[in-house]
């Protein structure tokens, strides 16, 4: 399986509009992938929190509607990176917005929507995305031919939960789109190998190149094996970082090395 990581540069002075376009012929570009992965919210930028609501867009909106189309015209799976969603307000409250979610898109190869994920760990503590966004609830997997993915966004890489969960539903291949920011990039490359060794599935984390809201972002977007070992690292700019892989390596190594198999669940909790 060939996946194509494309990490690019999310700076102020490229419209989103741009950038659009940009990263739609860097899909079409990689028609010999099996799977190509954005990073996240690439359109804003994951920490122009300023951005969010005036670039929220709908499900299905321009963001949607031009990575239908690239993965068309590529013939790729497509993990489209996230968007800054505006979810149609509740019934009944006619004139009102309704939340804002960060929701990835994966899309099949002829340009159906295969999964929508809505970020369950919001960043920011009590401020930016966390009070802005509002949580997803549901981790999500989708089937590829060949594996099956968990899909998870950036902050999520520090919750272990969420992957077991997602193991749990059968997934083999974990890809994770990203904004994560420079001065924690030794937080990302440990945790990517952590998520992929404690998982015995393969790690594909995307992240931003640039600098926006004054962040400058870590790049090095990294592909892990279910060993724990790195296929492939992008340096700090922007980059497509192109990696083989055998799904079957997963199956493989959780023979070899049973560790999943000793679990223990439902552990109770010691009293404090
Ligand atoms: N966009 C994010 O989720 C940033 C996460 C981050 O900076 C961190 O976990 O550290």
């Amino acid at each position: 399986m060939r996946a194509s990581l494309l990490q690019i540069a999310v700076d102020e002075d490229e419209s989103v509009e741009v950038r659009r376009l940009r990263a739609a012929a860097l899909v079409r570009e990689q028609a010999t992938a099996d799977l190509v992965v954005l990073p996240e919210l690439w359109t804003t930028g994951a920490f122009a929190y300023e951005r969010f609501a005036d670039e929220a867009e709908p499900l299905k909106g321009p963001t949607y509607e031009a990575m239908a189309q690239a993965a068309s015209d590529a013939g790729v799976w497509l993990h489209a990176g996230s968007i800054p969603e505006r979810a149609p307000a509740a019934s009944g409250s006619a004139g009102e917005e309704g939340p804002l979610y960060n929701t990835s898109l994966v899309f099949s190869p002829s340009g159906e929507l295969a999964a929508a994920y809505r970020k369950i760990h919001r960043f920011g503590f009590d401020k930016g995305e966390a009070v802005l966004m509002s949580a997803g609830e549901e981790p999500v997997t989708v089937r590829l031919p060949g594996t099956t993915v968990g899909v998870a966004t950036c902050y999520d890489l520090r919750f272990p939960e969420l992957f077991r969960a997602l193991v749990d539903a059968g997934a083999e291949t974990f890809v994770l789109s990203a904004g994560w920011p420079e001065r924690r990039r030794a937080h990302w490359t440990l945790l990517a190998r952590a998520r992929a060794v404690e998982n015995q599935a393969f790690v594909l984390a995307c992240g931003t190149a640039g600098t926006h809201a004054g962040v400058p972002q870590a790049g090095h977007s990294i592909v892990v094996d279910p060993w724990g070992e790195v296929l492939a690292e992008a340096g700090p700019g922007e980059e497509i970082l192109t990696v083989d892989f055998d799904p079957g390596a997963v199956a493989t190594t959780r023979d070899l090395f049973p560790a999943l198999k000793d679990r223990v669940l439902g552990l109770p909790t010691p009293p404090r």
